[in-house]
């Protein structure tokens, strides 16, 4: 074991190795290994220990670690795509190895385009057990864990189901102290979930594994699955838009979607599996499914409660390495995207208090707000929203006097607004609000009405 080194293209099999729960310490450990390498243990840690759980929980709470095993295999997998799969510690029927590929495959579509890989028929997690019985309710209380990711979406969904009068725990996972400021702005309960990634993996990135995106959405929602069954509540709340399902049109590729794991054929097919197979009465849903990024904004420019705290900038979140100096790095595409969203629907000064800064006057952002109105370019490889909602963002700023001198709104009228149909640059046809979504029916229609206000 000692002689063992990370080569990626000599390694032939990934290993579901084993995952256990140890009640006592509220401690989860994901265990991994490419051939017969070193373990890579992954830990997850949820407050609250010690569980005392009766028999039809205690199961439940084994069937989802094993599908957060499942999940969070993909952060190694990656590492090296070998060809071969293996679960050397319990056996799965193919409605689960088929949601596992269906996560892989879909999920790790950016981080195949970027390295020139296709992994279509290339993963397959190995069946080997029949298909069983379905999940038995719980009994779970009526509670709803929310994620919380420090941005704009998310504080959309907690003020909504505030408003409603749903019980809530506002929770996040991992040690940001930017989410940990927003959680706590909200005065709800707050929960926060520990993660801690293999060692060996930063290692092996290091030493030439293949790195890139993975769908760190479901993997999260996985995480708060299994939180749900221990602390025994029925909801699970993302904050994931529509615009989330649309992803980058790539010229001689097709579509690639970042956000992937945000979109709605993954929480159409993660959300039932864990009705199916988890607990009949744990529902999985995002409470902002039914709308796009710019009624997420309009939405979210209802309230200045958070304006001092939040940021979608996800330079604010990774795991080693630099942060960025403000909370708003004002050069990526979120910056960018959010800074445009949101300014045609809160008042110029407040936006600028915001982000210190007006990106929209910023000849600098040239390029990045061309790649977002799909301009000479493709939508970024980040969350933000469709071309059409840029264009239409900014072609309403282009009717406002106090927005249309800035360089690059004028640069929109004068340059790119010529070329584009003016029936599509209308704002109110992206703001209506969809049907499709898992929003429990009970409270659908108050929370329809206050969407539409
Ligand atoms: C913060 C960030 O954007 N990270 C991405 C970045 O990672 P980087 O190497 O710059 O730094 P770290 O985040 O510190 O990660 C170090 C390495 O660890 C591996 N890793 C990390 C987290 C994880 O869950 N699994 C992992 O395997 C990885 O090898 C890292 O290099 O670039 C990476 C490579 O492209 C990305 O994988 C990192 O993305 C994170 C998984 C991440 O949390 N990204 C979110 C900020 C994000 O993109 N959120 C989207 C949701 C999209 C979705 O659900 O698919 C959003 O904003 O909505
Ligand atoms: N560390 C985290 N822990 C738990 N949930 C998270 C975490 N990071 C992101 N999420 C959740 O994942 C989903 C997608 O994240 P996303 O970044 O789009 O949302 P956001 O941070 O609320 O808003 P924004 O799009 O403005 O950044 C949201 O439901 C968010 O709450």
């Amino acid at each position: 074991m000692s002689e063992w080194k990370f080569n990626r293209d000599a390694i032939r099999a990934f290993r579901f190795v084993r995952c256990s729960f140890d009640a006592a310490t509220g401690v989860a450990q994901l265990v991994y290994a490419f051939d017969d390498g070193p373990e890579l243990i992954e830990t997850v840690t949820v407050p609250g220990a010690p569980f005392a759980l009766d028999d039809a929980r205690a199961q439940a709470a084994e069937r989802a670690l094993r599908l957060l095993h499942l999940i969070a295999g993909v952060s190694y997998y990656k590492a090296a795509v070998p060809e071969e799969i293996r679960i050397d510690s319990y056996a799965i029927d193919a409605d689960t190895a088929a949601l596992m590929e269906l996560i892989y495959v879909n999920g790790l579509g950016e981080f195949a385009y970027r390295n020139g890989l296709n992994l279509h028929g290339r993963i397959r997690f190995p069946v080997a057990q029949q298909q069983g019985a379905s999940a038995p309710a719980l009994g779970l209380r009526e509670h709803a864990l929310v994620a919380i990711g420090g941005g704009k979406d998310s504080l959309v969904s907690i003020e909504a189901l505030r408003s409603l009068g749903i019980e809530q725990t506002v929770t996040w996972i991992g040690g940001s102290q930017l989410i940990r400021a927003c959680a706590e702005r909200t005065g709800l309960p707050t929960l926060n979930l520990g993660r801690t990634l293999a060692p060996q993996l930063f290692d092996y990135n290091r030493e030439g594994a293949w790195n890139g995106h993975i769908p760190v959405t479901v993997l999260n929602s996985a995480i708060m699955v299994f939180a749900a069954v221990l602390l025994g509540v029925d909801q699970v709340v993302f904050s994931n838009e529509r615009s989330a399902s649309y992803g980058s049109m790539i010229e001689g590729t097709g579509e690639v979607n970042h956000q992937w794991s945000k979109g709605w054929a993954c929480e159409q097919a993660f959300g039932e599996y864990v009705q199916r197979e988890i607990a009949a009465d744990l529902h999985y849903y995002s409470l902002l499914r039914p709308l796009s990024e710019l009624a997420v904004a309009r939405q979210f420019a209802r309230t200045d409660r958070y304006d001092a705290h939040f940021s979608s900038c996800n330079r604010n979140f990774h795991i080693l390495g630099e942060r960025p100096a403000s909370r708003w790095c004002g050069v990526c595409p979120k910056c960018h995207f959010v800074f445009l969203a949101l300014a045609p629907f809160m008042p110029k000064p407040r936006l600028m208090g915001i982000f210190g800064r007006n990106l929209l006057d910023d000849p600098a952002q040239t390029g990045g707000y061309d790649a977002l109105l799909e301009f000479q370019d493709h939508k970024p490889f980040e969350c933000v929203g469709e071309g059409r909602e840029s264009r239409a963002a900014m072609a309403a700023l282009a009717e406002r006097p106090e927005w249309r001198e800035d360089a690059l709104v004028e640069r929109f009228v004068r340059e790119i607004r010529p070329q584009l149909d003016a029936s599509e640059l209308r704002i109110e046809p992206l703001l209506v609000i969809d049907d499709e979504h898992r929003i429990p029916a009970s409270l659908w229609e108050r929370l329809r009405a206050q969407f539409a206000a």
